[in-house]
């Protein structure tokens, strides 16, 4: 009788002692659960995604357009900020446009997300995976680089980058036709790294570095990328390096190195033989005097810094990877977009051309960045551009501690917060007719109808884009050339468009346009 007692006590304890766990732990993901501080029910305050294995199967047997969609129907399904557990990870997910200015503005929340540790091999710590006092430091250093005369500077590379590229539409011309069909997404990422290449880092591509080769490769890293961030089996570097998959993607990884050493092996060499040029007064090369008359790039105050022992070689390698791939990526997707939304609206297309044409003489001597400001419907027309297509649909954080959020949340360490700025961007809540494109609403006086907090396609507070100034007038620059010389007209719509999941916004088939040339 004592025994059956003792058993049942036991069996009680047991169940008491598991219920007990299950509220603070998600048992199957093997973490803490996100609680409130006072005890009250989480559900008021977030939605709390349910399921005894937590979310850690939902993703894995899914492409990489059903993960995007996957977050896009949360949005829509929650209508709030959501929890949800992963193995060894809650995540927070941030789709209220007030909490995410709240997180991106917290000095606590710095800490990039979990997935971008898989970056790590690809671009080390660099400016945008690093933190604490490396990322303050690098930010301090990198910062002035991007400032008015420098910035001024590189207009005229863009111009000039920018003609060349106009040139390369005229050969998808056949010599009877004016209509040309242009590959948007084949095109611009080749401008976008040359612009990079030739203004940060004051190097020109040529065979040696070869672009294409370089873009494959980071397509590849990319889909790793995501396939690793979604499968829990593949998240440690110590299993996943010793598949074949893990070995492939090293092997793929130096390649991309390659690349980077060589940009910064020739302005070594260049500013090398600057100086000794100037040593011997001897008149320097057609190439020397590029260089010499042009500009005091990103690259430099690396260079610089290395010399004064704030940086080594492997530091300058990994800021080049960082902004070669942060500064090229990002604005070829702001292009491929803006030049199809200009396509599908004519009459939106016709109003940047009138404002072009008032401030843009057709010689483009005055195309500086003093009249580039005055384009205030082209910035509009970007604007609104990459609220419906921002090119990080998501950003994310990591909790280095303990961190109670919004007074009344608590955020076990570890945790990951990711912020959707494709669902804010397009929301009812902020937006009349979200999935309307009307570059309009961008316009002083209409732009008290959104809050400012529900649109920040280059992130906000302390970590946000550092290349923002310099991506407004790379687009700015090239939509002055390609209007001034095509009408755009449509081939891709936005139903066609089935987004996929990535580094940044990826399409998984062709966006493409007609161009008519204007004379
Ligand atoms: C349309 C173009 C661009 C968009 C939409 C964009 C967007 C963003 C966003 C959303 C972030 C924050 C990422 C995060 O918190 O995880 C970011 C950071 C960053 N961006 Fe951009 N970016 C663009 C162009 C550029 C360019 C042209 C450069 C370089 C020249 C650049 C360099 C960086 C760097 C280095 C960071 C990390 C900053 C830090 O953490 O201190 N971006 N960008």
């Amino acid at each position: 009788m004592f025994l059956i007692f003792l058993v049942i006590v036991f069996i009680i304890y047991s169940v008491y002692g598991v219920i007990n766990l299950h509220r603070n732990y998600s048992l199957t993901s093997f973490t803490r659960r996100i609680k409130t501080t006072d005890g009250t029910p989480l559900d008021k305050e977030v939605f709390e995604v349910g399921g005894i294995f937590g979310s850690n199967f939902e993703l894995l047997s899914m492409d990489a357009e059903q993960k995007f969609e996957y977050f896009r129907q949360n949005a829509s399904a929650f209508k709030r900020n959501y929890v949800q557990y992963y193995l060894r990870t809650p995540v927070l997910n941030i789709i209220d446009a007030n909490d995410a200015e709240l997180v991106l503005n917290d000095p606590r929340l710095l800490s990039k997300g979990l997935g971008y540790k898989f970056l790590h091999p690809f671009i080390q710590t660099g400016l945008l995976t690093s933190d604490g006092e490396k990322w303050r430091s690098r930010r301090r250093l990198l910062l002035p680089t991007f400032n008015y005369n420098i910035l001024q500077q590189f207009v005229d590379i863009f111009k000039q980058e920018s003609l060349n590229f106009v040139e390369t539409l005229n050969t998808h011309f056949k010599s009877e036709d004016n209509n040309a069909v242009i590959l948007l997404n084949k095109l611009m990422p080749i401008l976008t790294l040359n612009n990079i290449c030739e203004t940060a880092m004051g190097v020109h591509l040529d065979d040696r570095l070869d672009c294409n080769e370089y873009r494959q490769h980071f397509a590849k890293i990319e889909k790793i990328f995501f396939e690793r961030t979604t499968n829990p089996i593949m998240i440690f570097d110590f299993i996943y390096f010793k598949t074949r998959a893990g070995k492939n993607y090293l092997k793929t990884m130096e390649t991309l190195h390659a690349f980077s050493s060589g940009i910064i092996e020739k302005r070594r060499k260049l500013l090398s033989d600057l100086e000794k040029s100037s040593e011997n007064s001897s008149i320097p090369n057609d190439e020397d005097m590029h260089y010499s008359k042009q500009r005091y790039v990103l690259l430099d105050s690396l260079l610089r810094a290395e010399k004064e022992g704030l940086i080594d070689h492997a530091g300058i390698c990994e800021e080049v990877d960082t902004f070669v791939i942060a500064g090229s990526d990002t604005t070829a997707i702001g292009l491929i977009f803006a030049f199809m939304n200009l396509s599908l609206h004519p009459e939106v297309q016709q109003k940047c051309y009138e404002e072009m044409q008032e401030h843009i003489s057709d010689d483009l001597s005055n195309l500086d960045m003093a009249n580039l400001a005055k384009l205030q419907y082209f910035n509009c027309v970007l604007k609104e551009s990459q609220r419906l297509y921002p090119t990080a649909p998501y950003i994310s954080r990591e909790c280095s501690e303990d961190t109670v959020f919004k007074g009344n949340i608590l955020l076990p360490k570890g945790t990951q917060i990711n912020i959707h700025i494709y669902d804010i961007h397009r929301s009812a809540k902020y937006y009349e007719e979200p999935e309307v494109f009307k570059p309009e609403r961008f316009l002083p006086e209409q732009r008290k109808n959104h809050p400012a907090s529900a649109f920040f396609p280059f992130s906000a507070g302390l970590r946000s884009c550092i290349g923002e100034k310099f991506a407004m007038l790379e687009m700015k620059t090239l939509m002055v050339l390609v209007l001034k010389n095509f009408i755009l007209e449509p081939i891709t719509y936005p139903d066609e468009i089935r987004c996929s999941i990535g580094v940044a916004l990826r399409c998984s088939h062709d966006i493409k346009i007609k161009l008519r040339r204007r004379y």
